[in-house]
């Protein structure tokens, strides 16, 4: 009950353990923490906590306007929430070098196993879509060389995602992906590749993990957890996906209760309550609270 039995540092430690085995680990994003315990209980590497959600969550668009102190606030009552390691969207760092490290050290103490940042300009935009603008090699270097040296855990993962290969083309990307690692980035994520050969050049051109970005209505088509392991990539991520089918499946829903007047017909799509239950561990509360309130001072009372 009331969750994550490990501590951060330990979930860190078994991420790092974890890719190093070189077997491709699966993070679906977590829309809130409650689907964080859902991902966990089907058996997934890790949980991912994507920027686009939050945006969207609040009702915003995902251009740069939440705060590190709204991430940070998300991504601890998630990965307080599961055992399984956390990777966490710090978008483009919020600000110059210095707020870098404090971005770091925020989201470390939030709990997170990794966070990634990007060379994108503030405001930035989503990965996949068309008009974005990249800082240059030195402005992003700096960005990582300064998130690299503030962590107080080596075993924080710090990730530079690039965004360069729909602005400038592939070899940029290779060459930038290149340059990331070299500074000290621990794993590499690149932005709307477009097929699985631009996949296998960026594993080509760095010995550290790759992260594989599966977001739907997107450049990259939704290439299979096989695939993308035969090109080598090491985690992929679905951010937003679970976001939309929850969506999906609440706009259905508010649609049924408007034609039929009743959520009836739509009653199997829920989650039941006892599906629900298992997953908050309820019983597990309600023996908390017998064996305290069950307990007698009497048994603790010395009679001598
Ligand atoms: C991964 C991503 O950065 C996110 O915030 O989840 C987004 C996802 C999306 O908008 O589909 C991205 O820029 O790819
Ligand atoms: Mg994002």
């Amino acid at each position: 009950m009331l969750y994550a039995t490990q501590t951060p540092a330990e979930k860190r430690r078994l991420f790092r353990a974890s890719l190093a085995t070189g077997e491709l680990i699966q993070m679906p994003g977590a829309f809130n923490p409650l689907s964080a315990r859902l991902i966990e209980s089907k058996g997934f590497g890790g949980v991912y906590i994507s920027g686009a959600v939050l945006s969207a969550d609040l009702g915003l668009p995902d251009i740069g306007l939440t705060t590190l102190t709204e991430v940070a606030g998300r991504a601890a009552q998630i990965s307080r929430m599961t055992d399984l390691p956390t990777l966490v969207d710090a978008d483009t760092g919020f600000g110059e070098p210095m707020n870098l490290a404090r971005t770091v050290q925020t989201l470390e103490d939030a709990g997170v196993a990794g966070l990634h940042v990007e060379d994108q300009v503030n405001p930035k935009r989503c990965g996949h879509l068309d008009g974005k603008v990249v800082v240059d090699d030195d402005t992003m270097i700096k960005r990582i060389r300064s998130a690299v040296s503030a962590r107080r855990d080596p075993n924080l993962l710090i990730m530079a995602r690039t965004d360069i290969r729909s602005v400038d083309g592939l070899d940029a990307a290779v060459e930038r992906a290149k340059k990331l690692a070299d500074a000290g980035a621990d794993a590499i994520f690149p932005e709307a590749m477009k097929d699985l050969s631009e996949f296998a050049a960026i594993r080509a051109a760095v010995d550290i993990p790759v992260l594989a970005n599966m977001t739907e209505f997107g450049k990259s088509e939704l290439f299979t957890k096989q695939q993308l392991a035969d090109v080598g990539i090491n985690i992929v991520i679905y951010p937003v996906s679970f976001l939309r089918l929850a969506m999906g499946a609440a706009m259905r829903g508010l649609d049924a209760l408007l034609e039929t007047g009743t959520l009836q017909s739509v009653v199997p799509e829920m989650q039941t309550r006892a599906e629900l239950y298992e997953l908050l561990d309820y019983e597990a509360y309600s023996q908390f609270d017998s064996s305290i309130f069950n307990f007698s001072l009497d048994a603790h009372v010395r009679h001598d």
